[in-house]
């Protein structure tokens, strides 16, 4: 096919997509980078040559502060991994179009939603509504949504989408509407607007459409249940008759709300619409379900039943397209003719459109998506970030890539063109029994894996290891966004499944520096090391916020001398890290006050979600505890958004993070009054007082809401309450000792 096609012209022999290395200031990243590392050496040997001997004040703690600067250098080594290979990759559409317009391979869009609470319905169709309006045949498209809440109202929702699909589709087609969420697109143009204006009459039916329809399934919401009528017009309802049927213990349950192949499935201008899927798979108390590796795993099989496409896209239920023309980059990766057939994946930046201004709780993966992952991709192995990536259905099914295979880009043989709706469900629903998966290789071997909270980045790595590469690309124009989380709570119980998922791959033997020789790059397995190191790094950095301010109350100085040699190389390590720092995070675009408030959160993070998820994979991997998936919720009340929007933090949460980030903050405000009370400036202390004041400085958010604020996003007492009692303990202690 690739030969024949490729004579019928469109820039004949020319690449589908280029490749341009990013130059850039590469030496004066190398004079950075040594001028670190000497100073990082030079600290290690002042530690050593003034290390107190046995029996002396402080051995323990230089020890500590030894071990943990050994761990920070070696992380930051780490971390240079992703500095000097940056690509950036240029897709062309037309190219492909030109070449390959008619035999386009089909592409699966997977959805996946768990819960109707936190997820709510109406933006979960609207993420599906912008799904089934790409810019894309749309006989060649099936979107899936599974529904791991089992809940019959999402099941309405999606009814509700597929009718007003047919009026929505084609409106965005006439009037080439960006983004095509409905959702997003009437919250970003208003009625006064050009688009507007442009398409008159036909706008505001179709803002109007997409307002009943939201009213109606936001009511059902409230009710708690669907309305009757509408149960009684369509028997998929049936499902939920029985009592009995749970969130957690219901059948399996395979709708197909579109089918794509029938002659009457079309949109209001007679144009054909995209296949349209509910699912949801079996659940039952005793059988694990392994959260969303096992949903995409149910989805790969209900859709081999229904369409079998061979390129898949998954999309989370929040992340709905923003440029109808995605799956068309995305294919150009898989299509060229030259380097085409080995990609596995192609990934596409989280991006959000909830972010503010200066980021309080640094949401926004700014270096991350513009530096770090454009790092990987050049190593051709970017990560699998879990949503807004374009899979190969063969490797993401674990086949090995294999050179002299040809890709196979037309449907299966086994097109089921002729079989009845009925059939099709009932076959799908078979896969998507619990028991299918028993004794499979499932979750291991096959398609996403199982027992790891970052299923995603674990099933990428294995692919990369069967000799698939990856891509990584981002558009100008934002291709997906999401809902960021938008309390400090949510963040870091977020960060917390994040740091223990990459933890449990970094233990287990899929840990990046044990394999991948031959396939993946050394460079971007040092890379990925950066983030399934995460939990871990929360000792050292315990030990470094927690340690100095004891000492300080106690007299036992930690620092060089101001003014002796030994305290250049701290000096300087403190002043070129952050400096880079700051100049990475604005040339991405932030502000000076976001690079700021993300120091304050890496000091969170490190100090409570990366240290309980530390804990936790500790205990997993002993089989004391089980892993767990934590939902985001994507809504909240109106008063924590109008917080979020003034970028006020929010402390309220019970959890025993909010202990943590209050004690530490108190007790290096007490050390640090109690230890100029008692040292005054005393230039052996300059030290740890600058540390101490920093950290300080960092946490004024969180003595504002102790001491200052008295709104709802304040700490609860109880919390308050411990850590002040923690703090005073710990502070007694030091003072004891000394
Ligand atoms: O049992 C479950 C739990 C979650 N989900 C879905 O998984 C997605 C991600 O969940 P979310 O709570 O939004 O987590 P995030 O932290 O935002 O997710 C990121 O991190 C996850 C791994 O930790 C990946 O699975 C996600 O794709 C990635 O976007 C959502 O669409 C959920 O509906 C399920 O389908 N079933
Ligand atoms: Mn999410």
């Amino acid at each position: 096919m690739a030969v024949e096609s490729r004579e019928r012209g469109g820039g004949q022999g020319l690449p589908l997509f280029e490749t341009k290395k990013l130059g850039g200031a590469r030496i004066g990243h190398k004079v950075f980078a040594a001028t670190i590392l000497g100073c990082l050496g030079w600290i290690w040997v002042y530690r050593s040559l003034h290390l107190p001997r046995p029996g002396e004040k402080g051995r323990w703690a230089w020890v500590g502060m030894f071990v943990a600067e050994v761990l920070f250098g070696l992380y930051w080594v780490s971390t240079q991994s992703v500095r000097w290979n940056a690509v950036c990759q240029y897709p062309f559409k037309e190219r492909l179009s030109q070449r390959y317009e008619n035999d386009l391979p089909a592409v699966d869009v997977f959805v996946c939603t768990a819960d109707p609470e936190a997820e709510p319905p109406a933006m979960v169709v609207s993420t599906v509504l912008s799904a089934m309006s790409f810019n894309y045949p749309p006989e060649k498209l099936s979107v899936y949504l599974s529904d791991d809440g089992g809940s019959a109202l999402t099941f309405y929702a999606l009814l509700e989408a597929s009718k007003f699909s047919k009026r929505w589709i084609p409106f965005c087609k006439k009037f080439k509407v960006e983004p095509r969420s409905p959702g997003a697109y009437f919250a970003r143009h208003s009625d006064v607007g050009r688009e507007a204006a442009a398409a008159g009459e036909e706008w505001f039916a179709t803002r109007k459409l997409y307002e009943d329809m939201k009213h109606r399934i936001e009511e059902a919401m409230e009710r708690g249940s669907v309305p009757m009528e509408v149960k009684e017009q369509h028997e998929g309802f049936s499902e939920w008759n029985n009592p009995t049927v749970t969130k957690r213990d219901h059948q399996s349950i395979v709708k197909i709300v579109i089918d794509g192949r029938q002659g009457d499935a079309v949109d209001d201008v007679g144009c054909r619409l995209p296949t349209l899927v509910y699912l949801a798979r079996e659940k039952r108390p005793q059988c694990p379900h392994n959260f969303k590796a096992g949903s995409m795993n149910a989805l790969i099989r209900v859709s081999s039943v229904i369409s079998n496409a061979p390129v898949i896209l998954n999309l989370d239920c929040d992340m709905y397209s923003n440029n109808s023309d995605s799956i068309r980059d995305a294919l150009c990766f898989f299509m060229d003719e030259e380097r085409g057939h080995q990609m596995g994946f192609v990934q596409y930046p989280q991006n959000f459109d909830n972010i503010t201004k200066n980021d309080i709780y640094f949401n926004f993966f700014r270096v991350f998506n513009e530096i770090e992952l454009r790092e990987m991709g050049g190593y051709e192995a970017a990560p699998y970030c879990g949503t807004g990536c374009f899979h190969r259905r063969e490797s993401l099914c674990g086949r090995q890539y294999s050179r002299d295979r040809e890709p196979e880009w037309s449907c299966e043989a086994r097109t089921r063109r002729d079989e009845t709706v009925e059939r099709l469900e009932e076959d799908a629903k078979l896969v998507a029994d619990c028991s299918y998966e028993k004794g499979s290789q499932w979750g291991k071997e096959m398609g996403v894996s199982y027992g790891i909270a970052a299923e995603d980045v674990v099933t990428g790595l294995r692919i990369l290891c069967r000799g698939w590469r990856s891509v990584y690309y981002n558009p100008k124009r934002e291709a997906f966004l999401g809902v960021a989380p938008n309390t400090l709570d949510l963040s870091l119980v977020q960060y917390k499944r994040w740091s223990e998922g990459m933890f449990q791959i970094f233990i287990s033997r899929y840990c990046p520096l044990a394999i991948g020789h031959g396939h993946i790059p050394f460079g971007a397995r040092l890379g990925y090391c950066i983030y399934l190191l995460w939990a871990p790094l929360s000792l050292p950095t315990l030990f470094y916020v927690a340690v100095p301010p004891v000492c300080l109350l106690r007299g036992v100085s930690l620092f060089p001398l101001v003014g002796s040699p030994w305290f250049v190389p701290f000096a300087c390590v403190f002043l070129a890290r952050n400096a880079y720092s700051l100049a990475e995070a604005v040339s991405c675009g932030a502000t000076p006050r976001a690079w700021w408030n993300s120091q304050r959160m890496l000091l969170i993070r490190r100090t409570t979600a990366f240290f309980f998820a530390f804990a936790d994979a500790v205990l997993n991997s002993l089989g004391v505890s089980q892993i767990a998936f934590d939902l985001t919720a994507k809504v909240a009340t109106e008063d924590t958004v109008a917080r979020y929007e003034k970028e006020i933090m929010d402390f309220s949460g019970s959890s025993m993070m909010f202990v943590s980030i209050a004690t530490l903050a108190l007790l290096n405000l007490f050390c640090l009054v109690g230890g100029l009370m008692k040292l005054g400036m005393d230039f052996k202390f300059t030290g740890q007082m600058v540390l101490g004041g920093l950290v300080v400085l960092l946490n004024s958010p969180v003595y504002h809401a102790l001491f200052i604020r008295r709104d709802k996003g304040c700490f609860l007492a109880s919390v308050v309450f411990k850590s002040f009692v923690l703090a005073s303990v710990a502070c007694s202690i030091g003072i004891l000792m000394g």
